[in-house]
C-alpha cells in the first residue's frame, strides 16, 4: 500500500524510537531558541516508553525550558502501573531536571472532574503547543478518544466514561486541543496496529485521523505495522 507523503516507515520500533528522541530534542532546541520554551504533549500507552527511556538517559542542559503535558490519563490511583503518568515519570521525568512546576501530570487520582478542573487551569498559559506526540490503539483510538463515541465540541478537555479499553474512566485532551500544536507526531508500531492503519488509509473515520497540526503533521510507523 502506498503511504502518504507525511508518513515514514522505519525498519523497526527501536530505530523509530531513537529517531523520535532525536527529533523531539531538535524540536525543543528550535522552540527554545525562538521562544525561550518548549511545550510538549506526551502520549500514553506503551509505544512511547522506549523514547522516554532514551530521553531519561540523555544529558541536556536545557531541561529548565521544557514544559511537559499529557494527552490523556486513566482514572486510577497514583502510581498505578496502568497510569500513563507512571512510565513517563519513572523512565524519563524523575531522571532529569525539568522543574516540577513545568511538569503537568493529569491528577486523575483526584477523580475525573477534579482532574479536568485542575488541567483546564494548567492549559491557560499554552494556547498552542510546540509538539504533540500521539500513539494509536489497535481500534484506531488515540489519546482517550475512541471510535464510534461522540464528543462535545468546543472543549479542551473531555471525560471518557466508557472506554472499551480498561479502565473505562479517563481524562483526555480533545481532538481540537491536540490539533492546537505547531507539530503533531503520530508514533505507531507493531503488527497489531496494521488493520487500523489500513482502515485509516482507506478513509475510515477513526479518532487517529481527527488530529491535525498547525504546521507539520507526521505519521511514523515501523515495518511490522505497515499495511500491505
Ligand atoms: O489507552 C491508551 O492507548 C493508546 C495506545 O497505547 P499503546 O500501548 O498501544 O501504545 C495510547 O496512545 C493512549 O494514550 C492510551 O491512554
Amino acid at each position: 500500500m502506498q503511504l502518504p507523503e507525511d508518513w515514514r516507515c522505519f525498519e523497526d520500533a527501536e530505530l523509530l524510537a531513537q529517531t523520535a528522541k532525536e527529533y523531539i530534542c531538535s524540536a525543543a532546541e528550535k522552540a527554545i531558541r525562538e521562544n525561550g520554551a518548549f511545550h510538549l504533549v506526551t502520549a500514553g500507552g506503551t509505544t512511547p516508553n522506549r523514547i522516554y527511556q532514551l530521553l531519561g538517559e540523555s544529558e541536556r542542559d536545557d531541561w529548565q525550558f521544557w514544559h511537559i503535558y499529557m494527552g490523556d490519563e486513566r482514572c486510577l490511583p497514583l502510581d498505578d502501573p496502568e497510569r500513563n503518568r507512571t512510565p513517563l515519570k519513572e523512565m524519563w521525568l524523575d531522571k532529569c531536571s525539568v522543574p516540577s512546576s513545568q511538569i503537568h501530570y493529569m491528577a486523575t487520582e483526584l477523580g475525573a472532574e477534579a482532574a479536568l478542573e485542575d488541567y483546564q487551569t494548567r492549559l491557560l498559559s499554552v494556547p498552542v503547543f510546540d509538539l504533540v506526540m500521539l500513539g494509536m490503539g489497535e481500534d484506531g483510538h488515540t489519546a482517550s478518544l475512541f471510535p464510534g463515541h461522540s464528543y462535545a465540541e468546543g472543549c479542551d478537555l473531555l471525560i471518557e466514561r466508557d472506554s472499551p479499553k480498561p479502565p473505562p474512566l479517563r481524562l483526555t485532551l480533545s481532538a481540537e486541543r491536540l490539533s492546537a500544536s505547531c507539530e503533531v507526531l503520530k508514533l505507531i508500531t507493531g503488527a497489531g496496529k496494521q488493520p487500523a492503519l489500513k482502515a485509516w488509509l482507506e478513509g475510515e473515520n477513526l479518532p487517529i485521523s481527527w488530529i491535525s497540526a498547525k504546521e507539520t503533521h507526521q505519521v511514523w510507523i515501523d515495518l511490522a505495522a505497515r499495511p500491505d
